[in-house]
């Protein structure tokens, strides 16, 4: 079975009508869930898919609409189902998302003192490739968001980029698509205002037109709507709609 992508949302930060741009990709032999943000198990749920039947997390970065759900998410795993969630997660993440997220809110004294003690913590190392459940392969790209924090996108079994929270990379996506075989990509948007810590919907329509075609729009604001004509060739992905991967790459045909 080949991979299928359902966002659980596609809303940025601030936004109300869309949930966190959080994923669940499904290879038919494993799931993974990319970010857990803070109305991760309320999609879940409306999804139908239980917490259980996930296989590991993946973590890009530090904020709330990545990271918020995973205190429910760990608790929920740890007494409700006597086991350890799997976390995939870059090591410089490790700290601050125990000592300055989770922590107080997880911790117990003599019981819970560590990430370790509540999560299976697996240590991804950026730039190098590595099977997170069977049928995904994920390699971490480092990408600057806000200074001082590290973020870091995902290129997926070869052929998919995912972006975390992201400043403008227009070398970064040629070097995907022409030079490592990338056939479609996810993009982040920030629709209106300067992108200080986000790409912008001017800044991708500033990209030649093949990459344009493969890019898929997530993580915007709730006026998505007025923005579709000005985005042209790039779709927003909607979310809870499950796209088989290669629907997403037919797009730029
Ligand atoms: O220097 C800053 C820091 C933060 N922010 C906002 O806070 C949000 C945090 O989550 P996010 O990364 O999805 O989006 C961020 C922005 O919406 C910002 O606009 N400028
Ligand atoms: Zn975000
Ligand atoms: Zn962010």
């Amino acid at each position: 079975m080949s991979l299928t992508i359902q966002m659980l949302g596609t809303g940025s930060a601030f936004a109300k009508h869309y949930y966190n741009n959080n994923a669940l990709l499904d290879s038919g032999e494993g799931k993974l869930l990319i970010d857990c943000g803070t109305t991760a198990s309320l999609a879940l749920h409306q999804m139908g898919v239980p917490l259980s039947e996930i296989d590991a997390i993946l973590i890009t970065h530090i904020h709330a609409d990545h990271v918020g759900g995973l205190e429910e998410f760990g608790f929920q795993m740890n007494i409700l189902h006597r086991r350890k969630p799997v976390l995939y997660i870059a090591e410089p993440l490790i700290h601050p998302l125990w000592e300055h997220t989770l922590k107080g809110g997880m911790s117990q004294q003599g019981m819970i003192d560590r990430l370790e003690d509540v999560f299976e913590v697996n240590v991804l190392t950026p730039g190098k490739s590595a099977v997170l459940v069977s049928g995904i392969q994920v390699e971490l790209i480092p990408t600057q968001h806000i200074p001082g924090k590290n973020s870091y996108s995902l290129f997926i079994n070869d052929r998919l980029f995912y972006s975390a929270d992201m400043i403008f990379d227009p070398d970064l996506l040629h070097h995907l698509v022409y030079e490592r075989g990338c056939q479609s990509i996810l993009h982040e948007v920030q629709l209106q205002g300067a992108g200080e810590v986000h790409t912008t919907l001017d800044e991708l329509l500033s990209l030649p037109q093949p990459l344009q075609e493969r890019i898929h729009l997530m993580h915007y604001s709730d006026d998505m709507e007025q923005f579709r004509e000005k985005a042209g060739v790039m779709s927003f992905l909607e979310q809870q709609r499950k796209y088989p991967l290669a629907e997403l790459e037919r797009a730029k045909q």
